[in-house]
């Protein structure tokens, strides 16, 4: 059984419809990335996940169970936890109170453990807990929302966008520190319009086009796939689709392009 699964699920805000018919699965321990250019609806899938939004059809399973209908506390206690775009930290407000409050919903042995898992994690953030988080750089701000939502201790973390807004060297570092994260056992969806790096990190990846999914694979074939890579990914640059996989990717592509298999 996927540790999540969405099924048919139509996502929107008001009367515009921005998602249909979504089917993605999550398994235990991967890392699964949401692709797809500006506007695409990544972040409306993200919301739908963590019960920002509610899905205007189809269900939303977490380990069998239906939780479309629970509220963003009810999910998070159930091990959802949501990094959105933009970081949303609280800016006014130390290192050591954004952590705080990341762990409320959690008892306070797990919040003293998972402090402790966070400050190993990002040593920058356990130097400066009393600092102002305002006053951080994008990247650490970054950081210190990922931390936010792991004090939750989450079984699925949706990162949205974690390298917009971040200088180049803290970048890389925050995909590796994401693949630590898989390590430690945490499932994580990654929404990113950083595609080449994202699916260099994932086990799978899903490209939302116009309102649905249109190919969805192993990401190191979407990686490798040098039509897919220019044609959806806004790459260019990357090398042949050399092996069969990346030729039968690409046979979907002109399939989903042009209407034929
Ligand atoms: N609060 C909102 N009310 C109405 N429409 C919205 C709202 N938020 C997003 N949208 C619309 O939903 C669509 C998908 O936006 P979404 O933010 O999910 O895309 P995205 O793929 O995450 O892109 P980005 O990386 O730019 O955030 C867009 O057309 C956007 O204008």
């Amino acid at each position: 059984m996927p540790l999540l699964e969405l099924k048919s699920l139509a996502i929107g805000y008001g009367h515009h419809r921005v998602l249909e018919d979504i089917n993605l699965t999550l398994q235990r321990g991967e890392i699964v990335t949401l692709l797809g250019a500006n506007g695409a609806g990544k972040s409306t899938l993200a919301k739908a996940v963590s019960g920002l939004l509610r899905p205007q059809a189809g269900s939303i399973l977490l380990e069998g169970e239906a939780i479309e209908t629970l509220s963003p506390a009810m999910r998070l206690q159930r091990g959802i936890a949501h990094v959105p775009e933009g970081r949303q930290i609280f800016a006014g407000m130390t290192v050591a109170e954004n952590l705080a409050l990341g762990g409320y919903a959690v008892s306070k042995a797990d919040a003293a453990a998972q402090l402790e898992t966070v400050g190993s994690l990002f040593p920058v953030l356990r130097e400066r807990m009393n600092d102002i988080a305002g006053n951080f750089s994008g990247g650490q701000q970054q950081m210190l929302a990922i931390a936010r939502g792991l004090m939750a201790k989450p079984k699925i973390l949706l990162l949205d966008e974690p390298s917009l807004g971040v200088a180049p060297l803290l970048v890389a570092e925050i995909f590796r520190l994401i693949v630590a994260l898989r390590q430690q056992g945490i499932t994580i969806l990654l929404a990113e319009q950083n595609a080449k790096a994202a699916l260099s990190i994932a086990d799978r990846g899903y490209v939302f086009e116009n309102g649905r999914i249109t190919l969805s694979g192993v990401a190191k074939d979407l990686l490798e796939s040098k039509e897919i890579a220019e044609r959806y990914l806004g790459m260019s640059g990357t090398t042949e689709a050399s092996d069969a996989a990346g030729a039968a990717l690409a046979a979907k592509l002109r399939g989903v392009m042009f209407g034929a298999e």
